[in-house]
């Protein structure tokens, strides 16, 4: 809580300065009405002597008409500052505490956007969404009602018992007494309603991940027939969070009339001895004569204690709101970011494309002991003592059974991790040397799941490239097949594609993330089963212009389907993270091994299915 105000409330401190005072005018304001009243039924209707309190006595008229005029117009004014110094801390306090809610929302999504991919890969979406969302409404809920709500239930009280000591300290004193147990009563509460508040939100949590898991994987559920068993889920978490609503709120509704009755008892003691007070004088005889101005003040100001006091449970329950979101809003500034630029990264100019892996191996969860050698290899290794090359302008094929290890490998390269041990490296700069983005820059990706944005689809296309003509983008789109089918869609590249681009279908995403390369122009490609989504005429269009596009760059062509990378300048044939085989087309079937069964199958040729592959399914 003190990170936040030092690091975002600093910089906005003189609205918060300005909604503060504007909340203390607005509340002594708000009390001076009774206490005007008091004075003015003794001094003006009762012929005493008329005095308010911080009033100079010259400025008060000597006439009774001037006196009553007086006290009404200081009454009026009184109404007229509150409202005005209400609508000053209105906007003052939410200026300051939306401002601080953009900030702290900005810079979460900055530091989140720069961590690296294994950081997505263990959090949930729901998870991640809801610090940036409820955790950070959190926290302005907390700055804007909490904060301020605490600063008036302090000054109303302080300025109450202020008011009625002056104006008769044993009569004040019936009225204080029941304070030490309303403070008493509200440590009790705040001490049993805490856990509940915990576990309440917990439950929120719980219940918004649920959703969210639910409305993402409505086609399984749909699929399967799971509604029902997915609805009784949700009516789970649902029944849960009302459960642990209704265990606070049965609390909460104790304390509130508790309170209630708690000041109800101060003011029947104000009323029940202030009253004798009038009609029999001072009670066992201690203290002066009281008016019954003052008595007025004093049920009027007492009625006025309970409101601020009954406000202590909301402000708890926000401020312990806000301690568990902003620890989770600064825990996620404080991960640190493993893949990023380093200090004295440089930029990759002009990059021919010369690719070297050396002796690259990688485990998604880090190789235990690697600081100590080989020696300790996590089971999960990847990619083992992987060592290729790519000279510019030459095509490398990547091929391999499922899980291979093929896309961790190319993800290497584009630094979506960064390899345990060994280098690889780009026109001899090793890529943890260069910057992420010139790195980025100069390696175009086209993944297996291709994403787009709710967008047009030439905003899809300029991706990256923001600003590119209109002629390019089209271009780009000839170059990938997709400019005819683009062109028959109702609003042409100016057609919303839906969330994750659900309007169009999985091969046509796939031609406009290809054009989205073709616009990039990089130096290396990435294709990690580029064509897998489109049919046998499509994925041969698309193989020519893929042809065409790397023919003057790197490109890595991870295939399943053989044919894509027959003629590429060399394959390797990855098994279990290790590159088994390596060489063209021919050599790798003369070598006869998992390559050559591999293709025999794709070619319809299993009956020749020998040596290593062949061997490797009969032991399956
Ligand atoms: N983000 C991840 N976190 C942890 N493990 C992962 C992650 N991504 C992949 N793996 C694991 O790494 C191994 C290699 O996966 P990879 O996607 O590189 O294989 P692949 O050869 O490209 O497979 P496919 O041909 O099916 O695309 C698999 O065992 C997979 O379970």
């Amino acid at each position: 809580m003190r990170r936040l105000a030092r690091t975002y409330g600093t910089p906005r401190k003189e609205w918060f300065v300005v909604g503060l005072l504007g909340n203390l005018v607005a509340q002594f304001a708000s009390l001076a009405p009774p206490v005007v009243l008091g004075a003015a039924i003794d001094g003006v209707l009762r012929g005493g002597t008329f005095s308010l309190p911080l009033v100079p006595a010259g400025w008060i008229p000597t006439g009774t008409d001037g006196q009553f005029l007086f006290a009404v117009g200081v009454i009026g004014g009184a109404f007229v500052l509150t409202a005005l110094a209400t609508w000053v801390y209105g906007v003052a306090a939410n200026e300051f505490a939306h401002g601080v809610m953009h900030d702290v929302r900005v810079d979460c999504f900055e530091k989140m956007q720069a961590l690296d991919m294994a950081f997505f890969d263990d959090k949930q979406t729901g998870e991640v969404m809801s610090i940036l969302s409820s955790d950070t409404e959190n926290l302005e809920m907390f700055l804007d009602n909490a904060l301020t709500n605490s600063v008036r239930l302090g000054a109303m009280v302080l300025g109450i018992a202020g008011i009625l000591l002056y104006l008769n300290p044993v009569l004040a004193a019936v009225t204080l007494i029941i304070v030490p147990g309303m403070l008493v009563f509200t440590v009790w509460f705040m001490r049993v309603a805490e856990p509940r508040y915990a576990r309440r939100r917990a439950s929120v949590g719980n219940l918004n991940t649920r959703l969210e898991n639910a409305i993402s994987g409505v086609e399984l559920t749909k699929t399967t027939a799971s509604e029902p068993y997915e609805t009784g889920r949700v009516r789970d978490a649902s029944y849960r969070l009302f459960e642990d609503t209704m265990s606070m709120l049965r609390l909460a509704y104790f304390y509130r009339p508790g309170m209630e009755l708690l000041a109800g008892v101060a003011f029947v003691a104000t009323f029940g001895v202030g009253g004798y007070w009038l009609v029999y004088g001072p009670p066992l005889g201690v203290g002066r004569e009281l008016e019954i101005g003052t008595f007025v003040t004093f049920v009027f100001l007492t009625q006025r204690f309970v409101t601020p006091l009954a406000e202590v449970s909301n402000i708890v329950d926000q401020y312990e709101n806000a301690k568990a979101s902003s620890e989770r809003v600064f825990g996620l500034m404080d991960i640190p970011a493993r893949v990023r630029s380093s200090e004295d990264a440089v930029d990759l100019t002009d990059p021919e494309g010369r690719v070297v892996y050396d002796d690259v191996s990688f485990a998604y969860d880090g190789i235990p002991g690697r600081a100590d050698g080989a020696e300790g290899r996590g089971e999960e290794t990847v990619v083992r003592d992987v060592s290729t090359r790519a000279e510019p302008g030459e095509t490398v094929g990547v091929v391999g059974p499922t899980g291979a290890g093929k896309s961790t490998l190319l993800k290497l390269l584009l630094r979506l991790y960064d390899v345990d041990e060994g280098a690889i490296t780009l026109d001899g700069h090793d890529v943890r040397d260069v910057s992420i983005e010139s790195l980025r820059d100069a390696v175009g990706y086209v993944g297996q799941d291709t994403f787009l944005f709710d967008g047009t689809i030439a905003e899809n296309i300029e991706y990256g490239r923001f600003g590119a003509s209109d002629e390019a983008v089209r271009e780009a789109a000839r170059a990938a097949e997709a400019h005819e089918f683009i062109t028959q869609l109702p609003d042409g590249y100016e057609t919303r594609v839906g969330e994750r681009g659900v309007k169009l279908s999985g091969g046509q995403r796939q031609r406009i993330a290809i054009a989205r390369v073709v616009l990039q122009d990089p130096a290396v490609l990435v294709l990690d089963e580029a064509t897998s989504a489109v049919d046998t005429k499509t994925e041969y269009l698309i193989q020519k212009s893929l042809d065409a596009l790397s023919e003057d760059r790197t490109a890595f062509v991870i295939a399943h389907r053989l044919s894509t990378v027959k003629d590429a300048d060399g394959i390797v044939v990855l098994d279990d993270g290790e590159i088994v085989e390596r060489g063209t087309h021919e050599e790798l079937l003369d070598q006869d091994g998992l390559y050559a069964g591999l293709w025999a199958v794709q070619a319809g040729d299993a009956e020749r299915l020998s040596g290593e592959f062949g061997s490797q399914i009969a032991q399956d």
